[in-house]
Order: structure tokens, then C-alpha cells, then sequence
């Protein structure tokens, strides 16, 4: 048994969802990487990364110097951690060009060590999967595991129809061999979830875990639910919200009285503009675009703590709070 340079000697710590996440011992053979799911708009990337994740979630806001991408979630095994993460210019390729989007490309092999290309069993391979398909080719040596979501939707014979038209794309567009595994899930039905993970974990370096199981406190979680919810928050609005959104968590803690079996979190979060005219942005018509943002951000945030969570937003106007050391310290820039 051998230990990981990074992991430290840390107490056992519980996470505000009642997780035990420390581990010591490093096993044999551990594998340890990144990967992220590519795919058109609804293919079921975050589905799939949620049920992979599930419960067993870590979350983690510090980044390692590997990768500036964002963790989408990281899946625990005694084997193996597997860290999802997002490439942009995989993820929405029609909203980039050329060469930027050639850079992202190049910048995704040295960042991920497989590639899961999400393609629905319900829908005809079209432009758009093969354009991302090309993308993926240029991708050298680079594992790409084509995962052919939704298979719940279609009857068998038809899901073995698409198995093929999905190899032949592969063959089509990769060099040396296609896919390095075609792989069926239906991530609502849990249907083989756990072999997705196998064939990418499969496809990782022999490496000790990146983020040390122990690592995770409440902060660097409470980091990471304030980021989606940011996230949420400029969803369309990036244009006129530049840099000028703060989003502090003031408080996360179990609600009491809750059965064992049905723990729920309450959330309570400030998002701080400059100016009255970019809260109204951000509330949106009668409230609604809040609303949005916090169903949207609530989901995320269930998904990754694998509790329940009651999220209560506040939006305020912190002036100019870019320029202001104090409000930066206070806002926990
Ligand atoms: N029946 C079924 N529906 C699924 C499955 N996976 C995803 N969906 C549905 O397909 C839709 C799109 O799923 P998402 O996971 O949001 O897709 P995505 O690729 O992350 O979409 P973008 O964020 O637009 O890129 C949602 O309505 C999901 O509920 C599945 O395995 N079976």
C-alpha cells in the first residue's frame, strides 16, 4: 500500500450532509483522472453525470493546477476517482469558431484523460454530433468512449441499431480503431451506470487520487454551491452581468426535525450587483428569472450534496463592490 503525496493526515471529517469522506490507504493499481462528456444540447450529459456521481459525491471548489475547467462532480471508488469535468468548447461548440475553438480542442487533450461522447439512442446521429464528432478526431491518441444515452427510450432492436451507426461513426471519425468502447446507459433508469464508470475508469493512468477523499469541509462545498449558483445566475445574461455578480452563501445547515431517511438543507444566499439596474436583470419580471435561477441552481446543488435542499436567494445592490477592498474581503473575493 502506498499513499498519495497529497494526502495528508486529516482528522475524520463529516460533511454537512453526514458524509464520512476520509481514506488513508491507496490500493493497487488505483486509477485517478479526469473526464468530461461531450455532447449536443440534451443528450443527457448531466443526467448521466449526476446518476455517476449520486450520492457518493465529493465536491471540491480547489482546482488542481491540471485543470482550469469546472468540476462538475467526482466519483469515489476503492479503486479509482473519477473527476467530471466541463470543456466548453466541446460542450457548445456552435457558439465558438475556428481557431478558438481548435485551441479548446487542443487544450481538452492535455486536460482530460478520456472523453465520454454522449449520443441519444432516441435520436438519428445528426450535423451536430458529427460535428462535435470531428472535433473529437482531432482529439490524437486521446480515448473517446461513445455513451449512448436515453437507452430506456427505444426497444432493444432499435438500441442495437444505433450501437452500430454509433461504431461506424466512430470508425468514420477517428483514426486508428473508432470508439475506444460503445457503451449503452439509461442514467434515469439506472441502467448500466456502473459500466460507464468501469470503461472510464478503465481508461484512466494508474495515478493516487487527486483530491484527497479527507479533503472535504464544508467550505470548499459551500465554494462550490455558491459557483453554480452563480453560474445560474448569468445563464443568458453573461452580456450585461460581466464580472459584476458576487454570490456569498451566509449559511447551510441541516434542518432539525427532519426523519433520518429525509435530511434536508437550508440555504441561505445573497448575490450581490453594482447597480439597481442589474438586479432588476437578475430577479427578472415579477421575480421570475429568480425563480428560474434557483430551481435550476437548487437542482445542481441536490444533485451534488445528495440531499434535499431548501435554497433562499436574496439579491442586493453592494456598490461599486469591485473597487472596494473591503466589500472584495467581505464577499470572498
Ligand atoms: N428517458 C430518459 N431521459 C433522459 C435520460 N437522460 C437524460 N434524459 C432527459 O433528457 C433531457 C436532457 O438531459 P440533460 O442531462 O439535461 O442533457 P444535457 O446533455 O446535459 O443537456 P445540455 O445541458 O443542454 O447540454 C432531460 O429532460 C433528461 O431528463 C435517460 O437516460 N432516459
Amino acid at each position: 500500500m502506498k499513499k498519495s503525496d497529497r494526502d495528508v493526515e486529516l482528522p475524520v471529517s463529516k460533511t454537512a450532509t453526514g458524509g464520512e469522506l476520509f481514506r488513508s490507504e491507496i490500493p493497487e493499481g488505483y486509477r485517478a483522472g479526469f473526464a468530461s462528456f461531450v455532447g449536443r444540447p440534451n443528450a443527457g450529459k448531466s443526467t448521466l453525470t449526476n446518476a455517476l456521481v449520486g450520492r457518493k459525491v465529493a465536491i471540491t471548489s480547489n482546482k488542481p493546477q491540471t485543470t482550469r475547467h469546472t468540476i462538475r462532480g467526482i466519483v469515489h471508488r476503492d479503486d479509482a476517482q473519477l473527476v467530471l469535468v466541463d470543456t466548453p468548447g466541446l460542450h457548445r461548440p456552435r457558439t465558438l469558431l475556428g481557431q478558438r475553438l481548435n485551441d479548446l480542442v487542443a487544450e481538452t487533450l492535455s486536460e482530460v484523460d478520456v472523453v465520454g461522447f454522449c449520443l441519444p439512442a432516441n435520436e438519428k446521429i445528426g450535423p451536430g454530433d458529427r460535428f462535435i464528432g470531428q472535433q473529437l478526431g482531432l482529439l490524437q491518441r486521446k480515448p473517446v468512449v461513445a455513451v449512448v444515452t436515453k437507452a430506456d427510450l427505444v426497444s432493444r432492436e432499435a438500441l442495437a441499431e444505433q450501437l452500430l451507426n454509433v461504431s461506424r461513426l466512430g470508425e468514420e471519425i477517428l483514426d486508428g480503431g473508432g470508439f475506444a468502447a460503445v457503451v449503452p446507459v439509461s442514467a434515469t433508469k439506472d441502467y448500466q451506470v456502473d459500466e460507464v464508470a468501469d470503461v472510464l475508469v478503465g481508461l484512466l493512468p494508474e495515478s493516487p487520487p487527486l483530491y484527497p477523499d479527507g479533503e472535504l469541509t464544508d467550505e470548499p462545498e459551500i465554494k462550490m454551491v455558491a459557483e453554480l449558483i452563480r453560474e445560474a445566475a448569468l445563464e443568458g445574461v453573461r452580456d450585461e452581468l460581466p464580472h459584476s455578480l458576487a454570490v456569498v452563501v451566509e449559511e447551510m445547515l441541516p434542518r432539525e426535525d427532519r426523519p433520518a431517511d429525509k435530511p434536508l438543507v437550508d440555504i441561505h444566499v445573497n448575490l450581490y450587483v453594482e447597480r439597481p439596474s442589474q438586479k432588476a436583470i437578475i430577479i427578472g419580471k415579477g421575480g421570475a428569472r429568480l425563480r428560474e435561477v434557483g430551481s435550476r441552481s437548487r437542482r445542481s446543488i441536490e444533485a451534488l450534496l445528495g440531499v434535499r435542499v431548501f435554497l433562499d436567494l436574496h439579491v442586493k445592490v453592494a456598490k461599486e463592490w469591485q473597487r472596494d477592498p473591503k466589500q472584495l474581503g467581505r464577499l470572498g473575493f
